[in-house]
């Protein structure tokens, strides 16, 4: 049975150095152990906002943004420009809503109900496009929006190692499904995965 990507000693390790002192950081993660609502993660979250400190981009998309912490990592590392923040359920978005403007960031988040590769195709220039759906559609997520992209975009997406099953139970259905999205991001972009928690890709348009 394979439980962990990363040793454990090792992840604890890295996760003492990631000592928060936003309360609000705090807040959403406790609302989300309470409600046991999968997020991103402190270590994931700080990844995105690296990403986005050193991107400084005027535009990042979400498809899947639950109640909004991936989206208040990317913001707080915006000097400009907005997050769109997508979600099925209306009742994750409202909550979105109230922690982001505790947060301060009201005008610099647009807050959309519904399908998120559909909301997606609104939008042009995409310089960071966040993918955190439903697995089996991650394939479909990237083919429907590549186009949307900036010439210099960049796609993070969340759980492709799928808590290692991608790697250690091939055959499950969503690890087929994640295999394939990862090979066709290796073929088509410039990607890497970290191994951190589930597994975050990032890539770039290949040069
Ligand atoms: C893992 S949670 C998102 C967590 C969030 N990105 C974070 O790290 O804080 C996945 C969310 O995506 C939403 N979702 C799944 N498929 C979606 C789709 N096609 N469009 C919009 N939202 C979707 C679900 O309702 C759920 O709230």
């Amino acid at each position: 049975m394979f439980d962990y990507i990363i040793n454990p000693k090792v992840e604890s390790y890295i996760k003492n150095l990631s000592v928060e002192e936003d309360p609000l950081i705090k807040e959403m993660e406790e609302y989300a152990r309470k409600n046991d609502f999968p997020i991103i993660g402190r270590e994931g979250g700080r990844v995105l906002h690296l990403i986005a400190k050193i991107k400084n981009p005027e535009l990042i998309v979400e498809v899947g943004s639950g109640f909004g912490y991936s989206a208040y990592w990317f913001l707080k590392a915006l000097k400009k420009g907005k997050v769109v923040l997508t979600d099925y359920q209306e009742k994750n978005i409202k909550l979105a809503r109230q922690f982001l403007d505790k947060g301060g960031f009201r005008d610099r988040a647009e807050f959309r109900v519904g399908d998120g590769i559909k909301i997606g195709k609104e939008y042009k220039n995409i310089d960071i496009l966040f993918l955190d759906l439903e697995k089996a559609r991650y394939l479909e997520a990237i083919k429907e929006l590549e186009n949307n992209l900036s010439d210099d975009g960049i796609v993070i997406a969340d759980n492709v190692l799928f808590q290692g099953k991608v790697i250690f139970e091939p055959e499950n259905r969503k690890s087929k499904i994640l295999r394939e999205f990862n090979s066709y991001m290796f073929e088509k972009f410039f990607s890497v995965i970290l191994p951190v928690r589930d597994g975050i890709l990032i890539a770039c348009k290949k040069s």
